[in-house]
């Protein structure tokens, strides 16, 4: 088999050729939306698309064709089984399954078709639950992870490691950035499955809108966690295609924490809900803190620009104007 050999180390440039084919896996989800927005607004004009209706990338006969038929030029891989606490929590066969079956499809058949650079996208969760602060890159595999996470987690560190392999053996280019908890347009905004700031903005719009007096927020308020914009993961995915082609993974956080009773104050205030804060301390807090050590990829020239408040003020409007009945 033949695959994109002997490119690992520079490759050409990503940003050079608009007409470029490019598989962005994942295109209606948070992430993959918000990648398509950005490179449109770069103009390039030969985005190759497939919802999952379209293609189910965890069918491994029909990536091959598919990658056989359109043979994309770069990849990014934005498809996978996606959610919070509570849904990582009550589908772990899910989480790990699919997972797996995507990323191992959509990696291999790349190389395998001739793919010139892939980018995939882990999550803060591959680090053990007790990390140290913040997380350097170097701390994956060192030890426990935390439980509610951990069969996504696994998955997550497979998808790393693969992409080194296929690097190492086949001089394949192949990169891994690792997000920390994103929001923003086209968010899941389900009422459990979904991340803590999806759920929250849509428990205090519906109290604002029906006049209730409380909100139930989950677990003790304490645990603390880094939020990116994903316009701004989009820029860093774009910056990654075109700067970095390396066999270590990246992290690529905004460099602020807020406490869960912070952000939920701080979402009640954008919502505009005037009642309490109720806490369900019989739901699980999950890791305590993971906040990620993104200065690699700020020694390479990337850094955030929406703030937390900006952000969530971004994301209601498009809330108000898209999700709510
Ligand atoms: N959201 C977050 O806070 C974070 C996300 N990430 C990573 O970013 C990436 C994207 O996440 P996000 O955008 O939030 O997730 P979403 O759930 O918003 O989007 C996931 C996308 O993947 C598609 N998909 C899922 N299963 C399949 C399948 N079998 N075949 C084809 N397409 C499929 C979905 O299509 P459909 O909806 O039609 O099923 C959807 O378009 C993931 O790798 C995730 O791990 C990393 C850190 C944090
Ligand atoms: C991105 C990351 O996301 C997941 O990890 P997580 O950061 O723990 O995710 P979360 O957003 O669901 O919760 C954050 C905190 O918030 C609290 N919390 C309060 N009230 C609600 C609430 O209403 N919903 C949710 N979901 N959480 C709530 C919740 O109890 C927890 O303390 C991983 O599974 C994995 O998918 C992953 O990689």
């Amino acid at each position: 088999m033949g695959g994109a050999a002997d490119n690992a180390s520079s490759g050409s440039s990503f940003l050079f050729d608009k007409s470029a084919k490019i598989f962005v896996a994942g295109h209606r989800g948070l992430v993959g939306s918000a990648i398509v927005r950005k490179l449109q607004q770069l103009g390039f004009t030969n985005l190759l698309l497939r919802s999952h209706a379209e293609l189910d990338l965890t069918r491994q006969s029909d990536v091959e064709s598919f990658f056989a038929n359109e043979k994309p030029r770069f990849v990014i891989l934005a498809a996978a089984k996606v959610g919070g606490i509570h849904a990582n929590n009550t589908y772990p066969a899910d989480f790990i399954a699919i997972n797996l079956q995507i990323q191992t499809n959509v990696i291999d058949s790349a190389y395998r078709y001739g793919v010139e650079k892939l980018l995939f996208l882990g999550s803060s969760c591959i680090y053990p639950k007790f990390a140290p602060q913040p997380i350097p890159e170097d701390a994956l595999l060192t030890g426990p992870l935390e439980p509610t996470n951990e069969w996504y987690a696994v998955a997550k560190i497979a998808g790393i490691k693969m992409c080194q392999a296929y690097r190492i053996q086949y001089n394949w280019n192949a990169i891994s950035g690792m997000p920390t908890n994103l929001y923003g347009p086209n968010d899941n905004f389900h009422p459990e499955n979904s991340h803590v700031l999806p759920a929250l903005m849509r428990r205090f719009h519906e109290a604002k809108v029906n006049g209730a007096k409380e909100v139930v927020v989950w677990g003790s308020g304490s645990p603390l966690r880094e939020f990116l914009h994903v316009d701004d993961l989009a820029d860093a995915v774009v910056f990654l295609m075109e700067e970095y082609s390396d066999l270590g993974h990246l992290n690529v956080g905004s460099g602020k924490e807020v406490s869960i009773k912070e952000l939920a104050e701080l979402v009640k205030e954008v919502v505009g809900f005037e009642g309490d804060l109720v806490w369900d301390k019989s739901k699980p807090d999950g890791t305590p803190r993971k906040l990620m050590d993104s200065s690699k990829l700020a020694e390479l020239g990337w850094n955030p620009k929406i703030s937390l408040k900006d952000g969530l003020v971004d994301t209601y409007k498009w809330y108000v104007q898209n999700v709510q009945q």
